[in-house]
């Protein structure tokens, strides 16, 4: 029988576990190296078919109208593939959402949204695309998008999109959020933006793992000198989170990070987290969850 819903589809955050500006593209944009680490914590999403051809957000989601949203657009895209490959209109679906990711926190929440949209529903309308044709439907909506459909941790070059799968070991993070949204293009244009970390390999990243527990000890994160002095409250978070272990931004920011080993480490710092702080800790994930809503192996490969 038909499949005709999906409920409790997880949109995991990312960190991103080291981020280099090692260039930046004719066209303006950036040529970075990073790991990317998925965690459970994050969004879920709860579809359903329609038969009317019509893709609906039934959340409202503040400051992000329903023809913006990430998920929107990327069903779009999936919708106008499906209808090039099988000569007939996509099903339509409508998508509701439990938003927790805040927006603008370098936690990558709207591309996780719009990959597990894209899983979701190749998967109920048994659109057919394979896992490297979602990752390059995805890649113009957003740099992250591929990496969460890739759905392994990764070591990521170019844009983010060339992808290679890295072992890092399980750890617990600690992730305050400064409660500021980052708009990652004013960091990117910033004057003051190194651009020319000199590339590493994925075997010095590993090396670097085997001499030291914490996986967020390697290299740097280049946005953050930038997003910190933009934005107090980063800065304010770093110095804070910093008393414990290496704090470090995820991507563009506004959050901030910390590995810990084991699970009662992170809960003792987070027993310090004064009253006007938002923080919370995850267990780092090695694989996208979303593998066992759809019970794969092989749905989309
Ligand atoms: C920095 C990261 O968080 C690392 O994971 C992501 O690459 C950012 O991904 P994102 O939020 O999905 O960003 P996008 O929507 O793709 O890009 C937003 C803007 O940031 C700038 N941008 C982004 C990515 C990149 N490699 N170079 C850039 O210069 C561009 O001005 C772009 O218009
Ligand atoms: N479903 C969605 N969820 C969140 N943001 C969305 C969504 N759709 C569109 N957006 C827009 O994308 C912007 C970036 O949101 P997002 O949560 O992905 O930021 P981020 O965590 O900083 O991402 P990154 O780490 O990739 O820079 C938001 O400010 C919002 O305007």
């Amino acid at each position: 029988m038909t499949q005709t819903s999906l409920r409790d589809c997880p949109a995991p955050a990312k960190l991103n576990l080291f981020l280099h500006v090692c260039g930046r593209r004719p066209d303006g944009y950036h040529l970075l190296q990073t790991v990317f680490q998925m965690v459970d914590h994050g969004d879920k999403l709860h579809f359903t078919l329609r038969s009317d051809g019509l893709v609906r957000r039934l959340t409202d989601v503040p400051g992000v109208p329903e023809h913006q949203d990430l998920i929107v657009r990327a069903l779009h895209l999936l919708a106008a593939e499906f209808e090039r490959r099988h000569g007939r209109a996509a099903p339509g679906i409508d998508v509701d959402i439990d938003k927790i990711l805040p927006m603008g926190g370098g936690l990558g929440g709207g591309s996780s949204d719009a990959a597990t949209a894209l899983m979701a529903a190749n998967h109920l309308w048994q659109a057919g695309l394979k896992r490297d044709e979602l990752m390059a439907l995805g890649l113009p909506l957003g740099a992250d998008i591929p990496f969460f459909i890739f759905g392994q941790t990764a070591f990521a070059e170019g844009v983010g999109e060339a992808l290679q799968a890295v072992d890092v070991p399980d750890c617990w993070y600690v992730v305050v959020e400064p409660g500021v949204s980052v708009p990652t293009a004013a960091i990117f244009s910033s004057e003051d933006l190194t651009r020319n970390t000199e590339p590493v390999t994925i075997a010095d990243f590993s090396r670097c793992l085997v001499s030291q527990t914490n996986p967020g000890g390697f290299g740097k994160n280049d946005l953050q000198a930038v997003a910190a002095r933009l934005f107090p409250p980063v800065a304010e978070a770093i110095e804070w989170l910093g008393q414990y272990g290496k704090a470090r931004m995820t991507g563009s920011g506004a959050c901030v990070f910390c590995a810990f080993s084991t699970e009662s480490e992170a809960d003792e710092v987070l027993s310090n987290v004064p009253a006007v702080r938002t923080a919370w800790k995850a267990k780092s994930l090695a694989r996208h969850p979303l593998a066992e809503v759809l019970q794969v192996g092989g749905v989309i490969d």
